[in-house]
C-alpha cells in the first residue's frame, strides 16, 4: 500500500502546482469550541487558488469540523464558538453576515447525495430559482452548463424530467457537484464526497475533480489516502484537532517531516 501511494504521488508531482500559486483562503489562528470541547487548535492553512487541497486524519481528529468553518456552516450547530481568522479573496468571512452569499461564493459537497425528490432538471435549477432567475432559457443554459462540467451531461440529456433519485450513487453525486456548480462558486468543498460511491464511480468523480481544478479551488476531506495522493495538490494532516503538517501532497506521501505523518500516511495508524 505504502508503494502504491508513494507511486501516485510521484505521478501526481507533474500536477503539484509552482509555489507561485495565488492565496484564495488564509486561515489563521482558528480554534473551534463545540460548548466546552475543543475541537480545533490554532488551525493556521493558506489554501491556493484553482488547487484541489485535501484533508487527511483519523476518525474525530477535526477534518469536517474545519472544512464546515469555511461556509460557517458551523454556524447552524448551537453552542458552536470559533476564535481567530479566515479570509476568502482577502475578506474576513466572519465579519459579515451576510452566510447566504458566503454559501453561494462557498459551494458544499456532501458524503451522501442530498438531492431532492424531485427531476434532474429541478434539482439543478433549484439554487438559480431561489436566486430569482425565471427565464426558462437562461436557466436551460444554465442546466446544461452545469451538467456539462460535471461530466454528466451526456448521461442525463434524454431524461432531464425524470427523477434525480432513480439515479446511480455515482451519477446522483455528480448531479450534487452540477447543483453545487450551478450556483456559480469559487470554492467547493467536499466531504468524502466518494465513501459511498464504488470504485468506478469513485474513479469518475475523481477525474471530475481534476478537471474542475481549473475553475474552482476545491478543498476535499477524505479517508481515502490514494484518492488524496491520486487528486490533490497540497494535504493538510490533521490530528486531534491540530495541523500536523501541510505541505505539496508528494512532500506528505513520500517525505514526510513529521513522524507522526509518516505513521499515518504508512498506516502504522488510524
Ligand atoms: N455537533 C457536534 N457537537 C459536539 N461535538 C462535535 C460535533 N461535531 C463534531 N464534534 C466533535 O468534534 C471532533 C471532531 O469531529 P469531526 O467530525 O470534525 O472529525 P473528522 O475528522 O471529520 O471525523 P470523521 O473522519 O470521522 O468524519 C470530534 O471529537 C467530534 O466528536
Amino acid at each position: 500500500m505504502v508503494m502504491m501511494v508513494t507511486e501516485v504521488a510521484a505521478v501526481n508531482k507533474q500536477q503539484v502546482s509552482t509555489a507561485s500559486a495565488q492565496s484564495k483562503i488564509l486561515v489563521d489562528d482558528l480554534n473551534l469550541f463545540y460548548g466546552e470541547k475543543q475541537a480545533l487548535f490554532n488551525v493556521s492553512l493558506d489554501i491556493k487558488e484553482k488547487e484541489v487541497t485535501a484533508l487527511i486524519g483519523p476518525s474525530g481528529c477535526g477534518k469536517s469540523t474545519f472544512l464546515r468553518t469555511l461556509n460557517r456552516m458551523n454556524d447552524l450547530i448551537d453552542g458552536v464558538r470559533v476564535s481567530g481568522n479566515i479570509t476568502i479573496d482577502g475578506e474576513d468571512i466572519y465579519a459579515s453576515n451576510d452566510v447566504i452569499k458566503l454559501r453561494t461564493k462557498v459551494g458544499m459537497v456532501f458524503q451522501k447525495s442530498n438531492l431532492f425528490p424531485m427531476s434532474i432538471y429541478d434539482n439543478v435549477a433549484y439554487g438559480p430559482r431561489m436566486q430569482g432567475i425565471k427565464n426558462r432559457k437562461v436557466l436551460d443554459a444554465l442546466v446544461e452548463e452545469s451538467l456539462r462540467g460535471a461530466a454528466i451531461w451526456d448521461e442525463v440529456k434524454d431524461r432531464l424530467k425524470t427523477s434525480a433519485l432513480g439515479l446511480s450513487g455515482g451519477q446522483q453525486q455528480r448531479i450534487c457537484i452540477a447543483r453545487t456548480i450551478a450556483m456559480k462558486p469559487d470554492v467547493i468543498l467536499m466531504d468524502e464526497p466518494t465513501s459511498a460511491l464504488d470504485p468506478i464511480s469513485t474513479l469518475k468523480v475523481e477525474e471530475l475533480i481534476t478537471q474542475m481544478k481549473k475553475d474552482y479551488t476545491i478543498v476535499i476531506v477524505t479517508h481515502n489516502m490514494q484518492q488524496a495522493a491520486r487528486i490533490s495538490d497540497k494535504t493538510a494532516f490533521f490530528l486531534n484537532g491540530e495541523v500536523v503538517e501541510y505541505d505539496d501532497t508528494n512532500v506528505i506521501f513520500s517525505t514526510p517531516k513529521d513522524q507522526r505523518t509518516e505513521d499515518y500516511v504508512t498506516g502504522r495508524f488510524g
